[in-house]
């Protein structure tokens, strides 16, 4: 007989996604968020508020944590939504919580699953090509959507953890696909993030900044370097060629991202460490190892690594 036992979903930082998907998950799941305790304290006081196209409404059920003492033995699977400058951080401080139970990541950029991997053994890799951001405390906005979301099998007999939390989200109303070759489906991601989030966040401009002529040049040189780069890994990319990412990029990804602003914008505006070495730095650093030259990769990995350290230039 099936379990009638609901589900409990750890997210671990939860900022602009792991809140949305804690509002979203908790029609379905027992959800537990580990967040900030600006976030934490506004929900305790009023709720998650959602906006977007998500749903607007306001959730009481989402439950803040503030350390591994807080998280019930219940807990089924964990889910990290930190940025990848915390991934490190974040798994240390929930070593006990993530060891022997499945734990995913829906963040951008290469690195994040690898260093989950040291924690546990059951790993699911995911990507979400939604946009996302916090409002305020316990406030969350979420505005495009160009793409379902990808899970797969990272590492370990993940099959049936696999299958549990497509269910879970699947129940929710997320769009969710199960994706066979999870490796390369972060691959996919990343083109996108690689070819606009650090131009946006330096422009301080939202993705459809891209398709004026001057920066859709800069756009063609960094996709057509991470195929090279791809290519040299063994990687299988879902286009053939650059130009067949760049027609659906323009075609498709732009167009449903125009209006809004990617995630290193905001990490650039509030100061924060970028995820820039998990995407266009990267790419960069593997170019050198292959020998294939990444000019426009390294150039704006280093024009963001400089508005990083520079409060007079973000
Ligand atoms: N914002 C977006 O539209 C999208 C973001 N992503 C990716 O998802 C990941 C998360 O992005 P966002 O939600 O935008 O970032 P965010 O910065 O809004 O959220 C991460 C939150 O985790 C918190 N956090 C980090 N370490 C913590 C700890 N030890 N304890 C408690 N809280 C902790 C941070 O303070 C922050 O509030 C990133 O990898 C990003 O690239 C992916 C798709 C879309
Ligand atoms: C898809 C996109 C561009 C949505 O915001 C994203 O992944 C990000 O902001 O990092």
């Amino acid at each position: 007989m099936e379990s009638l036992k609901r589900p409990a979903v750890l997210i671990l930082g939860a900022g602009a996604v792991g809140l949305s998907l804690a509002g979203r998950l908790s029609q379905v799941a027992t959800v537990y968020a580990a967040c900030r305790p600006v976030h934490a304290g506004a929900i305790r006081d009023r709720g998650l508020v959602m906006e977007g196209v998500w749903g607007d409404r306001t959730v009481g059920t989402v439950a803040c944590v503030s350390g591994p003492a807080d998280v019930p033995p219940a807990v089924d699977v964990v889910v990290v939504t930190a940025k990848g400058t915390g991934t490190r951080a974040i798994c240390e401080e929930y070593a006990g919580v993530i060891r022997g139970r499945p734990t995913a990541s829906l963040q951008n950029g290469i690195g994040n699953e690898e260093i989950i991997a040291e924690y546990t053994d059951t790993v699911i890799g995911g990507t979400v090509t939604t946009n996302f951001s916090v409002a305020g405390p316990g406030h969350v906005r979420v505005l495009s959507e160009s793409a379902p979301m990808h899970l797969g099998v990272w590492s370990g007999g993940g099959g049936e953890a696999l299958g549990r939390l497509i269910g879970i989200i699947r129940s929710a109303g997320i769009p969710v696909e199960a994706d066979s070759d999870i490796r390369s489906g972060k691959w996919t991601k990343a083109l996108l993030n690689i070819a606009v989030n650090p131009i946006c966040a330096l422009l301080r401009a939202p993705v459809g900044a891209a398709v004026d002529e001057e920066i859709r040049e800069i756009v063609d040189g960094l996709v057509r370097e991470t195929f090279a780069v791809a290519g040299a890994e063994g990687v299988r990319l879902p286009w053939a060629t650059a130009d067949d990412y760049l027609d659906y990029l323009f075609r498709v990804q732009v167009p449903d991202f125009a209006a809004v602003y990617p995630s290193m914008y905001h990490d650039l505006r509030q100061g924060r460490r970028t995820e820039i070495d998990l995407l266009n730095g990267y790419i960069a650093a593997l170019g050198e190892r292959h020998g294939i030259a990444t000019p426009q990769n390294r150039c704006i990995a280093g024009l963001v690594r400089y508005a990083e350290a520079h409060p007079d230039a973000r």
